[in-house]
């Protein structure tokens, strides 16, 4: 998909497509189609990065709030996002064992008894063992360095989506 075919894009197909890049926070695709067109990609992503950026605390605390737990509910339910889906399968997060879950599950827990929202990482960019790892590692941060943290990795989930959309994306024979 090139830049020419977005920059023409209804806000409706803009959405359809790119309505995940933060994962189920559409507003933010919605946001940013005010600044079409963009003269690239990395634009495109600066716009979000910026946007985020503009919100208070609150808002990007709403953010995190956003993204399933690792391993968690949503993923038992089969209820995940096509995108959180794939992403956890990749880093192994499907293929638990009972104990690695247990071990997940409680730590996730402990992680939002203490900051108000999950642990956020980009499970693309890492693997189940590095995933207990730092979230361990984290759960010993003040809440202000992991707002900044999980804002940091949503960042990064959100590159890997938009290149996985330019690169594989089919577009409806309409456009
Ligand atoms: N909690 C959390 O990190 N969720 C996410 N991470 C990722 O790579 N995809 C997600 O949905």
């Amino acid at each position: 998909m090139d830049l020419n075919t977005i920059n023409s894009m209804s806000y409706e197909e803009f959405l359809d497509i790119f309505g995940n890049i933060i994962e189920r926070c559409p507003i933010i695709t919605a946001a940013i189609w005010s600044q079409f067109p963009f003269a690239s990609v990395t634009e495109l992503e600066n716009s979000v990065y910026d946007f985020i950026e503009s919100l208070p605390l609150t808002g990007k605390e709403g953010i995190l709030r956003c993204h399933p737990d690792l391993a968690g509910r949503d993923l038992m339910r089969g209820t995940l996002t096509d995108e959180s889906q794939t992403e956890q399968a990749q880093a192994g997060l499907t293929a638990l064992t009972p104990k690695e879950r247990e071990t997940l599950n409680l730590l996730n827990s402990q992680y939002k008894a203490k900051f108000g929202f999950p642990f956020v990482i980009c499970a693309k960019m890492s693997d189940k063992n590095k995933i207990m790892r730092e979230l361990a590692s984290r759960l010993q941060n003040e809440q202000s360095q992991e707002l900044q943290i999980g804002i940091a990795e949503v960042k990064k989930i959100c590159h890997l989506r938009v290149n996985d959309l330019f690169l594989n994306v089919k577009l409806p024979t309409k456009l």
